[in-house]
């Protein structure tokens, strides 16, 4: 009633004073419009955020105090859907005397299920308010006997032997780290297999065959020496905060039967291939630079024999300014005409079994291996 009366005043003066002004028909009507419009605006990060922390079931399951702030930058989205959780370490089937190694334990959401089925689990940590953190969580549940937190870049540290590894890593280090744990821990690996919580579009990437679209250098590197399977897709819902992209669960399995191939000339020899992408491997191997580079490699004899895992870890290699930083006018009349040969050797190479026009992209690893023995068979080095 006292509302009415107010609305019906309100109007008299806005009639008198300012005849030209929108009366809305009720006032009441103005106040529901600004309740609706606030009950619509998106939720900012915090409110999604406390949401989540106080649900104790779908998604936001997994407790989060916020007794500090996670750092995105750092990857830190932390995996918070029990049931996701629940699957990833059903499918990386430990043994209970297995040791696993995990990447960026964050909390431990993921580390709680792992201690209960390995016999030790060993967790690379960059953050060491994280680190806190996932030691409480495994003292809480009476397992901190069987962890142990290593605190550093996990690419910059060098891992215990252990049998099987899991983890939901930050995205920013996916090429790295696969090329660490498959080409720096000697041949054969060691392990039994990676189970890695990839970015949706990495690991379509990863699990990509040649002719695909998106088959890349490190696709074909990861099949030389493993298999990758996809175990399941995990909607980017399932994560505090929510990252922008989904994700999937890969398995990556070393392979037993490794080709005999030295791997540091492998990783040399796909860098070039897949240096400019959707060239044919002729106009690859012909640009003058990668003729002249290709040959003065060739004729020195000191080679390097670590693997260069930064190497291995690029996906694809592309330079397509080779020819403009050309130095080859520097060269002595004598070097022209042994380079000149030098092509019409690679040259012939590539015809001999009608790789020219092929692209490198469409070849099955076997295609590039042959290619490769044609080229040591001749001379033509690449590590
Ligand atoms: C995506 S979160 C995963 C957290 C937790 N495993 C989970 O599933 O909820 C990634 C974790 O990796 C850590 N991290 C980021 N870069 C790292 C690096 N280079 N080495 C080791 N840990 C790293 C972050 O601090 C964070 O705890």
């Amino acid at each position: 009633m006292e509302r009415a009366a107010a609305d019906l005043l309100l109007r008299l003066y806005l009639r008198l004073h300012h005849p030209k002004a929108y009366v809305p028909p009720l006032l009441s009507q103005l106040h529901f419009h600004f309740h609706t419009k606030a009950a619509h605006r998106r939720p900012d990060y915090h409110e999604d955020d406390r949401r989540k922390r106080n649900a104790t079931g779908g998604s936001g399951g997994e407790p989060w105090d916020r007794s500090f702030r996670l750092d995105k930058g750092r990857g830190q989205h932390l995996l918070t859907n029990p049931r996701v959780l629940d699957s990833i370490a059903r499918v990386a089937c430990l043994r209970p005397s297995d040791t696993v190694l995990e990447i960026g334990p964050g909390t431990g959401n993921l580390t709680a299920r792992l201690l209960q089925s390995a016999r030790r689990v060993v967790a690379v940590e960059i953050d060491p308010r994280m680190v806190d953190s996932v030691l409480a969580r495994a003292s809480s549940i009476g397992l901190d006997d069987r962890l142990t937190v290593v605190t550093g870049d996990a690419l910059k540290t060098d891992f215990p032997e252990f049998d099987i590894c899991v983890a939901n890593i930050p995205y920013g280090i996916s090429s790295p780290l696969i090329a660490k744990l498959l080409f720096e821990s000697g041949r054969p690996c060691s392990f039994r297999s990676a189970v890695l919580l990839l970015q949706k579009e990495f690991a379509r990437r990863l699990l990509a065959t040649p002719g695909d679209s998106e088959f890349n250098r490190l696709a074909a590197n990861v099949r030389l020496v493993a298999t990758v399977e996809l175990m399941m897709d995990v909607s980017k819902k399932d994560f505090l905060p929510s990252p922008k992209v989904d994700s999937s669960l890969v398995r990556i399995q070393p392979k037993n039967d490794v080709p005999d191939v030295d791997l540091d000339e492998w990783l040399a020899f796909t860098r070039t291939c897949f240096s400019k992408k959707n060239k044919t491997l002729g106009a690859i191997f012909k640009q003058k630079k990668k003729i002249a580079e290709l040959h003065s490699r060739s004729k020195s004899e000191g080679r390097a024999s670590k693997i260069n895992v930064d190497e291995a870890a690029d996906e694809d290699v592309i330079n397509d300014n080779d020819d403009e930083n050309d130095d080859s006018d520097n060269l002595l009349e004598q070097d022209v005409s042994e380079i000149s040969l030098f092509k019409e050797k690679i040259v012939w190479i590539l015809k001999s079994e009608g790789f020219e026009a092929k692209r490198p992209s469409k070849l099955s690893n076997e295609e590039l291996l042959r290619l490769l023995h044609l080229f040591n068979q001749e001379g033509v080095q690449f590590g």
